[in-house]
């Protein structure tokens, strides 16, 4: 039975699935020394924020095949090296939106209403009704950078509380911000409109110290601040100076640079700055949402299934999968195939996709047919997660065509690979749905189910050959599954293509290669 490592706190609808298919170890304040020592004996790792799945960790883990992130962020995890390592990586993109977008919106109002001071002045026996005078919300201008999920729901929110909305996000469209009710502008124009600035953008270089000591500068006295997407964001000792001079109003963090946040000068601030401990996902039905979400992916993936929202992979919906699923199969196969027939390197590879595949999304495919074709070399070192990158860095030029008009088979595929030792092709296609056949060899039309072992030789169409082979492999005791013959012109140049129950004994090749009439043999293993 698979291990799964449940390294932070998830709600047990989460546990309950995983049980199903998985010993599961759940041990939510793992340190990151335990994390390290016990990683090997582990095939899937959920965590939350707390766990950090570092480069170190990766590389110690032996047999996981996938992290799941019951959350949004996976900046804790390095999906670099998870990618090389041909780990898939999953989040639940949606499980905690409204969470983390009411968290933001809670932010917002107790800092215009000190409720925080207010809540504990009062239990400290006060009653200072006139030391807590707020503001409204009500026609204010709230700026949101990054109209994503939670950015749009503070949005709806935000609307509905009677404000006006300004928004930054280089990736939307001018009518999305519209169909919200928000107005597009520049950074710059929207620290000086707003007067809450509210960010939900993920920690990239790009987003790191968005709000600096010049951007602070550029914005109204009467600002206040909401962050609760992701620390780093704000350069804190900034924010902190910004403050306590009184060059902003306030600002409400949920997220910080360190977590846990220990010792910070913000913490000797008053009122104008209110912190809460990383809540913004933390209701039941986000954590329920989540923690089923990631482990219903993890169970999947450990049966051999597809995830739902992988990070490190392109996603496919369920149908399309189902669909593509025979394709992948054969693109994989034809890869291997192709690869092993260019003698191992290859420089470029072109996909082509044929009839009605020229249609779909060719992305998968790609990534199938790169796969088998590094499979020879890599093994079980490349997956469908790190195939491309294994591709790029081994310099493959990788393109992809179509041709929606080639009508020999319903649909199908043929990868053309150069390499040192010249080009190669092979085509392959489905029968009755999901039965692989290898059509054309380079350019010799011929239909062969793949299998295992399998013998190929180029040769001259003579009389004797095919005999010759056949006593060959029945003297080393060799069984032949089946075989075909595919040629141009008779008496041309031929291909023949013999599937084999068993390996073929080393030498074996040579001796056939020595057959007068044939000019190159291969042993295949797909
Ligand atoms: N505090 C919490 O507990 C909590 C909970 C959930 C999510 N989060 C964090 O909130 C953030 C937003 O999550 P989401 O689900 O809305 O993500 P999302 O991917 O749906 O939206 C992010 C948006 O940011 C935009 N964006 C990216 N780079 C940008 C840039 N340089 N400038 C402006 N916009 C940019 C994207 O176009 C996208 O629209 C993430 O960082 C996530 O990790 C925090
Ligand atoms: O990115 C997220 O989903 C949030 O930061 C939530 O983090 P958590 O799961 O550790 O609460």
């Amino acid at each position: 039975m698979p291990k799964v490592l449940v390294s932070d706190a998830i709600d047990q609808a989460g546990i309950e699935i995983l049980t199903q298919v998985a010993q599961v170890t759940y041990e939510p304040d793992l340190s990151p020394a335990t994390l390290l020592e016990t990683i090997p004996q582990y095939d899937a790792l959920m965590i939350r924020s707390g766990t950090k799945v570092t480069a170190l960790v990766i590389e110690a883990a032996q047999r996981l095949r996938i992290i799941g992130r019951a959350g949004v962020g996976v900046d804790n995890v390095d999906l670099q090296a998870a990618t090389r390592k041909g780990i898939v990586v999953v989040n639940s993109p949606e499980g905690n939106t409204i969470a983390a977008a009411e968290h933001a919106i809670a932010l917002m109002m107790s800092l215009s209403r000190h409720v925080g001071e207010a809540n504990a002045s009062l239990k400290a026996g006060q009653w200072k009704r006139s030391q807590f005078i707020g503001v409204e919300v009500y026609k204010k201008t709230i700026g949101v950078v990054g109209l994503g999920r939670i950015g749009s729901h503070v949005t709806r929110v935000a609307r509905a509380l009677g404000m006006q909305i300004v928004a930054f996000d280089p990736y939307i469209s001018a009518e999305r911000a519209q169909q919200l009710g928000a107005r597009l502008v520049d950074l710059e124009q929207l620290f000086h409109e707003a007067d809450y600035i509210t960010l939900h953008v993920p920690r990239t270089p790009e987003t790191t110290h968005l709000i600096n000591e010049k951007t602070l500068a550029s914005m109204k006295p009467t600002a206040r601040i909401i962050n609760c997407a992701r620390g780093g964001l704000i350069d804190e000792q900034a924010l902190y100076v910004a403050l306590k001079e009184g060059r902003i109003a306030g600002a409400a963090l949920d997220v910080f640079e360190n977590e846990p946040l220990g010792e910070s000068p913000l913490c000797a601030l008053g009122r104008e700055v209110i912190l809460t401990p990383h809540l913004g996902a933390s209701t039941e039905e986000a954590q329920t949402n989540v923690a089923i979400d990631v482990a219903e992916q993890i169970r999947d993936v450990l049966l051999g299934l597809p995830a739902r929202t992988a990070v490190n992979i392109p996603g496919l919906r369920a149908e399309v999968l189902q669909e593509l699923k025979p394709y992948l199969e054969l693109a994989d196969t034809l890869g291997n195939l192709v690869g092993q027939l260019a003698g191992g390197r290859v420089d470029a590879l072109d996909i082509r996709l044929q009839g009605i595949l020229a249609a779909k999304d060719a992305q998968p495919i790609v990534v199938a047919a790169l796969k088998g074709l590094l499979t020879p070399a890599l093994r079980e070192r490349v997956n469908f997660v790190n195939a491309l990158l294994e591709a790029k860095e081994r310099g493959i030029r990788v393109t992809e065509t179509r041709d929606s008009a080639f009508a020999d088979y319903a649909g199908s595929i043929r990868l053309e690979a150069r390499g040192p030792e010249g080009e190669r092709s092979v085509t392959g296609a489905l029968l009755a749905e999901d039965e692989l056949r290898i059509t054309n060899i380079d350019e010799f039309p011929i239909s062969v189910a793949p299998s295992r072992y399998m013998l190929i030789t180029l040769h001259r169409d003579m009389p004797g050959i095919i005999g010759k082979v056949g006593s060959f492999l029945g003297s080393y005791n060799v069984n032949i599954a089946g075989m075909q013959v595919g040629r141009k012109l008779v008496r041309g140049d031929a291909v023949m293509m013999v599937s084999l129950d068993d390996p073929l004994p080393e030498g074996l090749l040579g001796e056939i290669e020595s057959v007068p009439g044939i000019r190159k043999a291969y042993t295949v293993n797909l």
